[in-house]
C-alpha cells in the first residue's frame, strides 16, 4: 500500500552516537515547518528523558498489543529493545501538509521507503570509529557493555548507508547541520516544482 500526502517525510538514521538526535534537534530549531515524530519504545528512559518528549516509554506487553492492533507504520528491534512509529500522529500531520522527520534505525527507514516511496532517506555517519566510541563515552548515558554492543552493531548499520538517498558526515557539527538544511531545502524546491505551481515554489523559498 503506497501513501500520498501533501506533507513531506524525511527519515534520518545513524549508528548510535553519530549525533543524529543532536542534529535533528538543531534542524528543528532552524525550521519551524519540520516536526519530529515521537516513537514508542520498550527501552528504559535515560536521565533527562521524559515520557512523550523523547519517546513514549511503554512495556513489552503494551508494545506487542500495539503491533497486533496494527498501530505501527513500522517497528523494529534495535540493540535488544523494541521501537516503533505509530500511525496516528504522523498521518494527521502529513495529511495537514506538515513536514515530518522520523529518527529511526535503518530497518525502519527501509520499511518506510516501501510505504512512502517519496520519503527522503538520510544517513548520518561519524567521521571515524574512534570518534564514534568517544561520543558514546562522552554522552555518558550507557553502560560499558551497552556501548560495546552499539559499536558492534554500528559496523552492520553503516553498511546500510548505500540504500539511503543522502549520506551526511557529522565531523564538524555546524557543517553537518548545514548539509541537512540544504537537503531539506533542495527537496522542498524539487517537490514544489513537481507540483508545477509557481506559488508552491515561492512558498518553498518562503518568498512572497
Ligand atoms: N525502527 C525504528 N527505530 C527507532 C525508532 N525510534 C528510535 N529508533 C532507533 O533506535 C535506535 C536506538 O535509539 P536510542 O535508544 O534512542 O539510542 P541512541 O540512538 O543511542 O540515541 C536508534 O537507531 C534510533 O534511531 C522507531 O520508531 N522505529
Ligand atoms: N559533530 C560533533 N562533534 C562532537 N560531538 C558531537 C557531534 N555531534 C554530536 N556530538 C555529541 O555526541 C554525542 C552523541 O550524540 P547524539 O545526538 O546523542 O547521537 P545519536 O542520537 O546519533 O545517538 C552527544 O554527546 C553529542 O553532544
Amino acid at each position: 500500500m503506497e501513501m500520498d500526502y501533501p506533507g513531506n517525510l524525511y527519515v534520518v538514521a545513524a549508528p548510535s552516537g553519530a549525533g543524529k538526535s543532536s542534529l535533528v534537534k538543531a534542524l528543528l530549531e532552524l525550521d519551524s515547518r519540520l516536526m519530529v515524530s515521537v516513537s514508542h519504545t520498550t527501552r528504559a528512559p535515560r536521565g533527562q528523558e521524559r515520557h512523550g518528549r523523547e519517546y513514549w516509554f511503554i512495556g513489552q506487553d503494551e508494545f506487542r498489543a500495539m503491533i497486533d492492533r496494527g498501530d505501527f507504520f513500522e517497528w523494529a528491534e534495535v540493540h535488544g529493545n523494541l521501537y516503533g512509529t505509530s500511525r496516528a500522529a504522523m498521518e494527521a500531520r502529513l495529511s495537514q501538509g506538515e513536514d515530518v522527520v522520523l529518527e529511526i534505525d535503518y530497518q525502519g527507514a527501509l520499511q518506510i521507503k516501501q510505504i512512502f516511496p517519496t520519503a527522503v532517506l538520510i544517513f548520518i555517519l561519524p567521521p571515524s570509529w574512534d570518534e564514534l566510541r568517544q561520543r558514546l563515552l562522552r554522552r555518558g548515558e550507557d553502560a560499558g557493555e551497552v556501548i560495546e554492543q552499539r559499536m558492534v552493531n554500528a559496523r552492520h548499520e553503516v553498511a546500510q548507508a548505500r540504500h539511503f538517498d543522502y549520506v551526511v558526515v557529522n565531523a564538524l557539527f555546524e557543517t553537518a547541520l548545514f548539509d541537512l538544511k540544504a537537503i531539506v531545502h533542495a527537496q522542498r524546491l524539487k517537490w514544489a516544482a513537481q507540483r508545477r505551481s509557481r506559488s508552491a515554489v515561492f512558498d518553498a523559498l518562503q518568498l512572497n
